[in-house]
């Protein structure tokens, strides 16, 4: 499993870059900077990807998704800063060490499909294969076990057209899988679908994460799947990430006006959990009503709530009380209400 980690990135298009970012680190804007006829696509990113982690990179278009996945895989160069992967400095590899860890590290899966269309769902599923040199019996063999872990088995010889907009994705997923890459990096990969298949798409990818615990970077404009997906969020924002946390700290506590904007509409029951609003274990309770544990979303505890009289107390693995939940505590949340609740004769005075 690899780590992944950018180290004060930044990429300038256009005319004298180097001279853009000196200008930057003093203060100079994107704007001023455009005026003299560079673009800053990235500034000054920072963050750390663990192994087995989903790392998602959410934010408007022009925010400078695309530019930053580029050079996580050696796409493009940076024009200062250092991406390291495994330890190692990509930017300081050779041409052919940087293709060998593409080819064989690496993996990408884009929004568009990028099938072949004369190709077979098996000869699309083994083209990264291909591109290493791997033997015709092993391609096959490791591109048929893809497919069947992306639910496409049976579907083999089948044409791409042939297949609808999501199965189509998960050829795309299979062929990123088959190559065994440590480190998977996804461009908007469920952005065209509609958004049930959406939905499957993101709990097939969760699935087969906590069976293959890969490292995969996840670039998406959108809040929810982001939320879904990531165990860590890097909100961007004109080149910058303006915010990095969890889904959580995102919600709960928005780095600016900028990011709280984007958060209220967020279903914040379903993202919040009990371990996000339970307060310490307290009395704990013994009368046998039902418990929650702390990864459950705010709507369930909400129907759990309902029922109990009291607090819910919230058990971890071993069936310890780790916290409990009051009612009032719960509707503060899901309504981002954080302050102390008030009392009617108080309220009114
Ligand atoms: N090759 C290039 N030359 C000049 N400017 C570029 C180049 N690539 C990207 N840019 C600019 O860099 C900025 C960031 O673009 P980028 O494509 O990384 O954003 P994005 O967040 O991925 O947007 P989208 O979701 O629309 O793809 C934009 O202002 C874009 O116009």
């Amino acid at each position: 499993m690899s780590t992944l980690q950018a180290e004060h990135v930044y990429k300038v298009f256009g005319r004298r870059p180097g001279a853009a970012v000196r200008a930057l680190r003093d203060g100079a804007s994107r704007e001023e900077l455009r005026t003299d006829g560079a673009t800053a696509a990235v500034i000054d990113a920072s963050f750390r990807v663990e192994p087995g982690e989903i790392f998602v990179i959410m934010g408007l278009s022009g925010s400078g998704k695309s530019t930053l996945l580029r050079m996580l895989n050696g796409l493009l160069e940076p024009t200062d800063g250092r991406i390291l992967f495994d330890g190692r400095d990509l930017t300081a590899l050779s041409r052919r060490e940087l293709r060998h860890v593409r080819s064989t590290k690496i993996s990408m899966v884009f929004q568009h499909f990028a099938l072949f269309p004369h190709r077979s769902v098996l000869e699309n599923a083994a083209y990264g294969l291909e591109v290493q040199g791997a033997d015709r019996a092993d391609r096959e063999r490791r591109a048929a076990e893809a497919l069947e872990l992306c639910g496409l088995s049976g579907w083999q010889d089948s044409w791409p057209d042939e297949l609808s907009g999501g199965m189509q994705q998960r050829v795309g997923l299979a062929r990123a899988l088959a190559t065994d890459a440590d480190l998977l990096l996804m461009d908007e990969s469920f952005s065209a679908l509609d958004p049930l298949i959406r939905r499957d798409m993101q709990d097939q990818l969760l699935e087969l994460q906590k069976t293959l615990g890969k490292t995969i970077v996840f670039i998406t404009h959108d809040l929810n799947e982001a939320m879904r997906l990531g165990d860590g969020i890097a909100v961007m924002r004109d080149g910058r990430i303006v915010q990095q946390g969890t889904a959580e700290d995102i919600l709960t506590r928005p780095a600016d006006d900028y990011v709280a904007s984007f958060v209220q509409d967020v279903d914040r029951s379903r993202v919040l959990t009990a371990d996000a609003v339970m307060t310490g274990p307290g009395a704990g309770c013994s009368c046998g009503c039902p418990t929650v544990t702390p990864d459950t979303p705010l709507a369930d505890l909400c129907a759990v709530s309902a029922r109990v009289p009291h607090p819910v107390a919230v058990t971890g693995t071993d069936g310890a009380v780790v916290g409990t939940v009051a009612q009032d505590r719960l509707v503060a949340f899901i309504g981002d209400e954080h302050r102390a609740p008030v009392r009617c004769e108080e309220a009114a005075a």
